[in-house]
């Protein structure tokens, strides 16, 4: 089983309003996605991120990630946890993803071998150019929602070749259990 990071970087376009009460972002956020150079997922967009190496956790892993791929320094502590994703392929889980947000970032997001970074209106995500089962978990986890998913995949290796075909979502989890994450 893979284990891997995805981190929705968010900033206020700046129209001056502000996010709500609970902090959740309002529809003139920007988020930082990347179209994907190479790997998994080629050529579509996504958040930075990428697979856990040595005995990292989650939170380093998308810290050194989107260091990696855009450039930008985050701050551990300031990432929310967000979701946890479960993707299965042909009945076995292929890659748990833990999925972080945050509003705080030092630096300006620059391409690399691997990404292509944008910021992109919260409301234009480009949702069909994206993984087929992100327009169902991505909008709430951008507008400040946590959500557990697991999605089922069919049809064979390579992962973003295979069929989606099921899922089961549960909106507003807690992740507090595991915040060492
Ligand atoms: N948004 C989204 N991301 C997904 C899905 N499935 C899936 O594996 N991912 C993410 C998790 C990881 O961040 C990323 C795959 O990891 P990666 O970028 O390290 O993969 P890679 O094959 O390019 O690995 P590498 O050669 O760079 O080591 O794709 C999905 O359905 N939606």
């Amino acid at each position: 089983m893979i284990e891997a990071t995805l981190c929705f970087v968010l900033r206020d376009r700046g129209d001056g309003r502000p996010d709500d009460a609970a902090g959740a972002p309002n529809a003139t956020d920007e988020v930082l996605l990347i179209e994907k150079r190479r790997g998994l997922g080629e050529g579509w967009y996504n958040g930075p991120g990428g697979k856990l190496e040595g005995d990292e956790t989650p939170r380093e892993c998308a810290v050194r990630e989107t260091r990696e791929e855009v450039g930008l320094e985050l701050d551990p502590a300031a990432l929310e946890k967000a979701g946890e994703l479960t993707f299965l392929l042909d009945g076995a889980v292929h890659t748990r993803c833990h999925v972080y947000r945050t509003g705080t970032f030092a630096g300006e997001p620059r391409p690399s071998d691997e990404a292509r970074p944008e910021w992109v209106p919260i409301d234009e995500v480009p949702y069909d150019q994206m993984w087929e089962d992100d327009r169902l978990w991505l909008p709430g986890v951008l507008e400040g929602r946590t959500v557990a998913g697991e999605f089922r995949f069919a049809g064979g290796r390579p992962l973003d070749e295979a069929e989606f075909v099921d899922h089961e979502l549960e909106w507003d989890a807690s992740f507090r259990a595991v915040e060492s994450d």
